[in-house]
C-alpha cells in the first residue's frame, strides 16, 4: 500500500489529504502537525478550519485510510510520499523583510525529512514557495541523506477556501513539476497515479520544476491582478456615474476576458494574494527586473488605496469624525464561506476606523470575538505562523465589541459596514435597523450586497462601491 504523509495540518495539508483519502482507498494518507491543538481538533468533532463539505469528507476516511498525528517523525519516516504544506510567511526582519518568504518552517521540515528517513522519498512542495524553492530543497536533503534517494516535485494547490472541497472533487488542473531527468519523470508519474484516481489525465499537467513553482505564484498575480482592476475602475465609476456592476458584466461578455473574478469590493484579502505577489515583487527585484517588479507592486497599491478609500468615504460622509460614533461592522472573515481572516480587509477598515476613535460592534457568522481581538493587535504578517508561536495574548482593543446577533450589531449604530458578503445580509429586516440607528443613517457596502434603491426608499444613506453616489456623498467628497 502507497503512504503517503502529509507535513501541515492547514487550510491546505488538511482537505486536500481528506480528498486523496477519499478517493484512494488503496493509499494510507498521515496528516501530521507540530500543533498539538491543530492534531487534537482535526481528531475530533469540531474540525479546525470551517469548510462546506469538508466534515463529511473527512467522517468517511478518519480512522480508515485517514490519520491526523503530532507523531511527525513516525509517518515521515514511513512514507513513500510526502507533501510539505507549512507556513511560507513574509520575511518581517532581515534580507527581504515585507516582501520575500520566510523559509523556516520549509527547511526545518526538510532537515527533520532529512533526519528521518531511511527509504527514498518522493518530497512534494505543496506551500507556495520562491521559485527555485526545490533547488534549496534539494541540497537540504542531498547533503544529509545517509543513502536516501529524493525526487523533488512541485505540486502548488490552487483551491480556494470556502470552495475547497469543490475545488478538490473537480480540479481545472492539477499542476506536477519535476526534474527532466528519468527518475524524475518517474515521481511525476508516481504523483499523477494518485490524482488519476479521480482527476482526468488532460487535465493533469506535467512541467519543469521552474515552471511549476511560478505558474502558482503567476496565477494569484494574474487573479488579484483582475480584481486590482475592476476596483480601480470602480473609484472612476463613482467619479463619472457610472456602475461597476454594469461595467463588469459587459466587460466580461468578453469570451476572452470572461466574467469570473470581476467583482468589485473593498479589496482583496486572503492569506495568499498579498504575499505571493510581494514574493514575485521580490525574486523580481533579485532577478534585475525592476519594470517588472513594479508592475506587479501596482496590484497592492490599488487594493491599499481601495481599503483606505472605503474607510475615508465612511469618515468623510459622517461630517469628517467618527469620533465616538458607533459602527457596525457587518463581516469580519476575508471571504463568505469561511472563518479564515487572515489579511481580511477588515482588518486595515476596522484599524483605519479605530484611529479616527469609532467604536465598533463587529458581527461575523464563522469569526469568534478572540480571533477579532486578535487580528486587530497583531501586527502586520506575525499572523502567518503556525498558531502556538504567534505572539501570546495580544492586549484587546477597548473600542471593539464581538457580538453574535447582527440586529444588536447594528441597534445604536450610526452606520453599517459590510465587509463580507456572508448571504444573510442580503435578507435582514433593514427597515427594522433602521428604525434602532440614529439619523442619519448609513449603510457602506465594501461587496455590495445589498440593493442601495431599496435601502434608500427606508431612508438609509448608502454608499456602494463603485456604484453612482447620491446627493449627500457627492456633496461629502472623499479626500
Ligand atoms: N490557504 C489557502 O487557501 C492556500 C494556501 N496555499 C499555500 O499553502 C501553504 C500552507 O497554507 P495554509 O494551509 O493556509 O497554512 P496553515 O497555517 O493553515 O497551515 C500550515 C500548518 O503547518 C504547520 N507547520 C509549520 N511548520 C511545521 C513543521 N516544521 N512541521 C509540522 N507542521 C508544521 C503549522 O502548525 C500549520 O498548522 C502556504 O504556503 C500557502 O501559501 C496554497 C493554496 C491555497
Ligand atoms: O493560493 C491561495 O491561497 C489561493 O488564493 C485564492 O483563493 P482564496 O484566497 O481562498 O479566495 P478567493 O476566492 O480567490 O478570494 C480572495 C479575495 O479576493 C476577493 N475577491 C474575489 C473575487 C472577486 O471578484 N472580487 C474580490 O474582491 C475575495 O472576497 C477575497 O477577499 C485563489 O483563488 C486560489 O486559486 C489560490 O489557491
Amino acid at each position: 500500500m502507497v503512504k503517503i504523509c502529509c507535513i501541515g495540518a492547514g487550510y491546505v495539508g488538511g482537505p486536500t489529504m481528506a480528498v486523496i483519502a477519499l478517493k484512494c482507498p488503496d493509499i494510507e494518507v498521515a496528516v501530521v502537525d507540530i500543533s498539538v491543538s491543530r492534531i487534537t481538533a482535526w481528531n475530533s468533532d469540531q474540525l479546525p478550519i470551517y469548510e462546506p463539505g469538508l466534515e463529511d469528507v473527512v467522517k468517511s476516511c478518519r480512522g480508515k485510510n485517514l490519520f491526523f498525528s503530532t507523531d511527525v517523525e513516525k509517518h515521515v519516516s514511513e512514507a513513500d510520499i510526502i507533501f510539505v504544506s507549512v507556513n511560507t510567511p513574509t520575511k518581517t526582519r532581515g534580507l527581504g523583510a515585507g516582501k520575500a518568504a520566510d523559509l523556516t518552517y520549509w527547511e526545518s521540515a526538510a532537515r527533520m525529512i532529512a533526519d528521518v528517513s531511511k527509504s527514498d522519498k518522493i518530497v512534494v512542495e505543496k506551500s507556495t514557495v520562491p521559485v527555485k524553492t526545490a533547488e534549496a530543497i534539494e541540497k537540504i536533503l542531498t547533503h544529509n541523506s545517509k543513502g536516501v534517494n529524493y525526487q523533488i516535485l512541485s505540486n502548488p494547490e490552487f483551491l480556494a477556501e470556502g470552495t475547497a472541497i469543490e475545488d478538490l472533487f473537480a480540479p481545472d488542473r492539477v499542476l506536477i513539476g519535476g526534474r527532466e531527468t528519468p527518475d524524475g519523470q518517474r515521481a511525476i508519474k508516481a504523483l499523477k497515479d494518485v490524482y488519476a484516481h479521480w482527476v482526468p489525465e488532460e487535465r493533469i499537467l506535467c512541467t519543469n520544476l521552474w515552471s511549476a513553482e511560478l505558474s502558482k505564484l503567476a496565477a494569484n498575480a494574474f487573479l488579484a491582478q483582475r480584481i486590482s482592476s475592476v476596483n480601480a475602475m470602480s473609484a472612476l465609476c463613482e467619479s463619472t456615474g457610472a456602475d461597476v456592476a454594469q461595467v463588469s458584466h459587459a466587460v466580461g461578455k468578453d469570451t476572452r476576458i470572461g466574467h469570473k473574478f470581476l467583482n468589485s469590493s473593498v479589496g482583496f484579502g486572503g492569506s495568499c494574494f498579498q504575499k505571493d505577489i510581494l514574493n514575485l515583487v521580490y525574486i523580481c527585484e533579485c532577478n534585475g527586473l525592476l519594470e517588472v517588479a513594479n508592475y506587479w507592486k501596482q496590484v497592492i497599491k490599488v487594493n491599499d488605496y481601495q481599503k483606505n478609500r472605503f474607510v475615508n468615504r465612511i469618515v468623510s460622509s459622517m461630517f469628517n469624525t467618527v469620533s465616538g460614533k458607533k459602527i457596525a461592522i457587518l463581516g469580519f472573515a476575508f471571504k463568505k464561506d469561511t472563518g479564515d481572516t487572515r489579511e481580511t480587509p477588515a482588518i486595515d477598515v476596522c484599524k483605519g476606523l479605530l484611529g479616527d476613535k469609532a467604536n465598533l460592534s463587529i458581527y461575523d457568522p464563522q469569526v469568534t470575538e478572540e480571533q477579532i481581538q486578535r487580528d486587530l493587535s497583531m501586527n502586520k504578517f506575525d499572523w502567518d505562523h503556525p498558531v502556538h508561536l504567534q505572539p501570546m495574548s495580544p492586549s484587546s482593543v477597548k473600542q471593539v465589541s464581538v457580538v453574535w446577533d447582527v440586529y444588536e450589531a447594528a441597534k445604536g449604530a450610526h452606520g453599517l459596514c459590510i465587509l463580507t458578503e456572508w448571504d444573510e445580509f442580503k435578507n435582514l429586516d433593514y427597515k427594522q435597523i433602521y428604525d434602532n440607528m440614529p439619523k442619519p443613517a448609513f449603510v457602506f457596502d465594501g461587496r455590495n450586497v445589498v440593493d442601495p434603491h431599496k435601502l434608500r426608499e427606508i431612508g438609509f444613506i448608502v454608499y456602494s462601491i463603485g456604484k453612482p453616489l447620491d446627493s449627500w456623498l457627492k456633496d461629502m467628497p472623499a479626500v
